[in-house]
C-alpha cells in the first residue's frame, strides 16, 4: 500500500492498538500524525524510499539514510512531539515511516497491526446463521466460602466430591452437564473454586458463562465473597438466578420463613433485581443436603436459558473455538487440557491453536473419563496431544492442518517478540532521557562542561547497572528455563537485563537490538552459528552454550566483570631522603632529592607517597620523575643504594628526613 495524506491517518489509527504504550508516546503519535499531514498537504510530490527501513533506527543513522542533517532532524523531531531527542534516540519502524512521511517520503505500509490477541483471528470462520443450533447453558455456581456450591455440584453429579475433597475446598475448574429431571433438557456446569485464593479463576470461570448460580446461605445471608460474586457476575454480563441453600436448617417453618426474607431484604438492600420486586432475577430456596427444591432450581435455569435463546454453529465443518478451562502434565498421558467447547465440533485428529502452542488432539474423553467420537457446543472434555502445555481460560481455534498451525504459532511468536522489543526501546529512551537530564543538572549544579556520557545504554543514574542480555535457545521450554535462571543474578551493583528471549538463530532483528542496547547474545543449542553472526561487524558478542550452568557461569562472569573495580594500595619499596641538591640546567634552578633506598627497589615511573614527621602526614603523592644513580639515569635502583630523585607535579618541598614509600594499586578480585 502506498500512503497517501488519509492512507497516513488510518495507519496512524491502526497503530495504537499493536502495543500498549506510555501515555507520552500516544501523544508523541497524535501530534506526529499532525505535523505528517502539514508536511504532506504542503506537496503532493512524493519521494521514493531508497532504502530499507529496519525494525528500529537511532536519530543518527536515519540522519545518514536520508541524508537530513542530524541537527534537523532532532530539531524536527521535537518538533512532531518526541522528548529528550539525542543521536543515538531509538525510533521503531512506524515511527521512522511516519517521521519519513512528514519529510514527503513516498512509504510503503510495512507495520503491522496484529497483536498476539488477534494473530488468529483470521482463522475464524464467519457466522452463517443457518447453522446457528440451540445449545446447553453454560452455567457456573459462585459465592461465599461453605455457603453450599460444591454440595449443589455434588447433589447435580450424585457424586461424593464434597467428602473426597481436601479440606472440603474446591481446587480447580472442573465441568460436567446434567440431564434435567423433568424437562430432560442439558446444563453445562463449571465447577468454579469458592475460596478467595482463587478468585482469579473464578473471573475466568464468570467470563465464559451464560448464568450465574448465586449461592446465598439461609444461615449467614449476603456475605463478602456474595459481593464479589455478585460484581462479577454483573460486570461480565451473566444472567443470574439465586440459591438460598441450607434451609433444611430450619426446622421450624416460621423461623425458616424469617431467614429466606433476611436474604430477601438483603439482596433488595444490594439492589439485585429478584422477581419479588419485578426484576428478572429468580431466587430458589434450596437444600442439596435433602434434594429440596433442586429441581425447581435445574428448571429455572432452563427456563432463564430459553429466554436467552442460546445458540452456537455446530457441525464439522464450522471452525471449532472454545476455551481451556484447565491445563496439566499427567505422567501417563502428557499435556491435558479440559477444553469447553462453544463453536464446531471438535473429532479426533483436529487440530487446535492456543496460546504459542498447539495439539493434534489424539484422545477426547468426557467428564466420567469414557472416550467420546466428538464434543459439540457448551461440552466440556478432556483433550491429549499438545505440544506444550496450553493456559487455562486461554483461547483455542482450529487450523486448517498441523503447517497452519505452526506457521500461526510462529507468526503470535514473532508478534510477541516485537511487542518486547518496542517496550525495551522505550524503556531505553526514558532510561537515556533520565540520565541525560539529571546529568545535565549536575552539570548545571557544579558548572562543569557536559561530557559525553552516552555509550553506556545500560547505566542508570539511581540502582544497580543494568548489563543486557538476549537470550536465544532452541525450544520455548530451554528459552524459559534460562531466563528463569539468570533472570536474578546479580546484586546491588549490577543486574541482569534480559532485553529479549526467544526461540531461533539469531536473526537481523536480534543483531540490531543487541548493537543499539550493547547486549551480549546467549545462545542455547543451536548448533553452529553462521559466520555473520558470529563474526559479526558490530563486534556483538556471541556465546553459544548446550549446557545451562555454563551459561549461568557465563552471565555471572560477565556481571563479575562489571562490578566497579576496587584497588588496594601495597607498598613495594621505601626510601628515605638524606640530602637535597641543587642544579642548574638552562638558568633555571632545579632540585634533586638525594635518598637512600631502604626496603625492596625503586623505579622510574613508580607511584610513591612522601610521608612527613611522626604523624606520617602525606606531603606528596603521585610519581617518580626520574632516577638516578650517580650521574646515570637509571630504572630500577636496589635497597641500601643512594639515588638522586625527582618527582612529577614540579614537587620540590620535600625535606631531609622525609619517607618516601612507593607502592602499587593492585586490583582486588570481586565475586557476586
Ligand atoms: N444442612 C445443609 N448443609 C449443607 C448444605 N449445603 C452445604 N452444606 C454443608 O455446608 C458445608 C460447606 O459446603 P460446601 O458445598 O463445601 O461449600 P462451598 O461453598 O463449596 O465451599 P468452598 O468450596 O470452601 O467455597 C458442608 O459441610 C456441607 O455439607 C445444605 O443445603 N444443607
Amino acid at each position: 500500500m502506498i500512503r497517501s495524506l488519509s492512507s497516513v491517518h488510518i495507519a496512524c489509527c491502526r497503530l495504537e492498538p499493536c502495543v500498549s504504550r506510555p501515555p507520552f508516546l500516544s501523544r508523541i503519535l497524535g501530534s506526529t500524525r499532525n505535523y505528517a499531514k502539514r508536511a504532506i498537504s504542503r506537496t503532493n510530490e512524493l519521494k521514493p524510499v531508497t532504502f530499507e527501513i529496519p525494525s528500529y533506527t537511532s536519530v543518527s543513522d536515519l540522519s545518514n539514510m536520508t541524508s537530513i542533517k542530524i541537527e534537523k532532524l532532532i530539531r524536527d523531531l521535537t518538533k512532531m512531539g518526541f522528548t529528550n531527542v539525542t543521536h543515538n534516540y531509538i525510533l521503531s519502524r512506524e515511527y521512522v515511516e511516519l517521521v519519513l512521511s512528514s519529510y514527503n517520503y513516498k512509504v510503503e505500509d510495512q507495520t503491522s497491526s496484529l497483536t498476539p490477541e488477534t494473530v488468529y483471528e483470521e482463522l475464524r470462520s464467519s457466522v452463517n446463521p443457518k447453522n446457528l443450533k440451540k445449545r446447553p447453558p453454560i452455567v457456573t455456581i459462585m459465592g461465599h466460602v461453605d455457603h453450599g456450591k460444591t454440595t449443589i455440584l455434588d447433589y447435580l453429579r450424585n457424586s461424593t466430591i464434597v467428602s473426597n475433597e481436601h479440606g472440603g475446598i474446591t481446587q480447580h475448574i472442573g465441568a460436567f452437564q446434567v440431564k434435567t429431571p423433568i424437562s430432560k433438557r442439558t446444563i453445562t456446569f463449571l465447577d468454579t473454586p469458592g475460596h478467595a485464593a482463587f478468585l482469579k479463576m473464578r473471573e475466568r470461570g464468570a467470563t465464559i458463562t451464560d448464568i450465574v448460580i448465586l449461592v446465598i446461605s439461609a444461615e449467614d445471608s449476603l456475605m463478602p465473597q456474595t459481593l464479589e460474586a455478585l460484581k462479577h457476575a454483573r460486570n461480565s454480563g451473566n444472567q443470574m438466578v439465586v440459591a438460598i441453600t441450607k434451609i433444611d436448617r430450619f426446622s421450624n417453618p416460621k423461623q425458616r420463613e424469617a431467614a429466606i426474607e433476611k436474604v430477601n431484604l438483603d439482596m433488595m438492600n444490594h439492589e439485585i433485581p429478584i422477581e419479588r420486586i419485578g426484576g428478572d432475577v429468580q431466587v430458589v430456596p434450596i437444600s442439596a443436603r435433602t434434594g429440596e427444591n433442586m429441581e425447581l432450581l435445574e428448571e429455572s435455569i432452563v427456563l432463564l436459558s430459553d429466554v436467552m435463546d442460546l445458540k452456537a454453529e455446530s457441525g464439522p465443518q464450522t471452525t471449532l473455538e472454545g476455551y481451556i478451562l484447565e491445563s496439566e502434565m499427567k505422567k501417563t498421558t502428557g499435556n491435558v487440557s479440559t477444553i469447553l467447547v462453544t463453536k464446531g465440533e471438535l473429532r479426533k485428529g483436529k487440530v487446535l491453536i492456543c496460546g504459542n502452542t498447539y495439539c493434534k488432539v489424539r484422545s477426547i474423553k468426557n467428564e466420567n473419563g469414557q472416550d467420546v467420537s466428538k464434543a459439540t457446543p457448551a461440552q466440556a472434555v478432556e483433550i491429549t496431544g499438545w505440544k506444550d502445555l496450553p493456559g487455562a481460560g486461554d483461547e483455542v481455534i482450529e487450523a486448517k492442518n498441523e503447517a497452519t498451525a505452526k506457521k500461526y504459532v510462529a507468526k503470535r511468536l514473532a508478534v510477541i517478540q516485537t511487542a518486547r522489543e518496542s517496550e525495551n526501546v522505550d524503556r531505553l529512551n526514558e532510561q537515556r532521557a533520565t540520565k541525560a537530564l539529571s546529568k545535565l543538572k549536575k552539570v548545571s549544579e557544579s558548572g562543569e562542561g557536559l561530557q559525553n556520557s552516552e555509550n553506556d545504554p545500560g547505566v542508570e543514574e539511581n540502582g544497580p547497572k543494568k548489563v543486557n542480555f538476549i537470550v536465544k535457545g532452541d525450544v520455548s521450554g530451554s528459552v524459559e528455563a534460562i531466563v528463569e535462571s539468570i533472570a536474578s543474578l546479580g546484586n546491588e551493583e549490577v543486574k541482569c537485563n534480559i532485553v529479549t528471549a526467544s526461540v531461533g538463530v539469531p536473526n537481523e532483528n536480534d543483531m540490531k537490538m543487541a548493537r543499539i542496547t550493547g547486549s551480549k547474545l546467549l545462545c542455547f543449542n543451536l548448533g553452529p552459528l553462521p559466520h555473520e553472526i558470529v563474526n559479526n561487524k558490530d563486534e556483538i558478542e556471541v556465546a553459544q552454550f548446550n549446557v545451562i550452568y555454563k551459561l549461568i557461569e557465563d552471565v555471572t562472569e560477565t556481571l563479575t566483570d562489571n562490578l566497579k573495580p576496587i584497588y588496594e594500595t601495597k607498598q613495594v619499596a621505601s626510601a628515605e631522603i638524606r640530602d637535597i641538591f641543587n642544579f642548574s640546567v638552562r638558568k633555571k634552578t632545579i632540585k634533586i632529592a638525594g635518598c637512600k633506598v631502604l626496603s625492596g627497589q625503586v623505579s622510574r615511573n613508580a607511584t610513591v607517597k612522601i610521608i612527613r614527621g611522626a604523624d606520617e602526614k602525606v606531603v606528596y603523592d603521585g610519581t617518580i620523575l626520574s632516577l638516578k644513580q650517580g650521574k646515570e639515569d637509571a630504572s630500577l635502583v636496589k635497597k641500601n643504594n643512594e639515588c638522586g630523585i625527582t618527582f612529577g607535579d614540579d614537587f620540590e618541598s620535600y625535606e631531609p628526613g622525609d619517607k618516601i614509600v612507593v607502592y602499587e594499586k593492585v586490583k582486588v578480585p570481586r565475586y557476586l
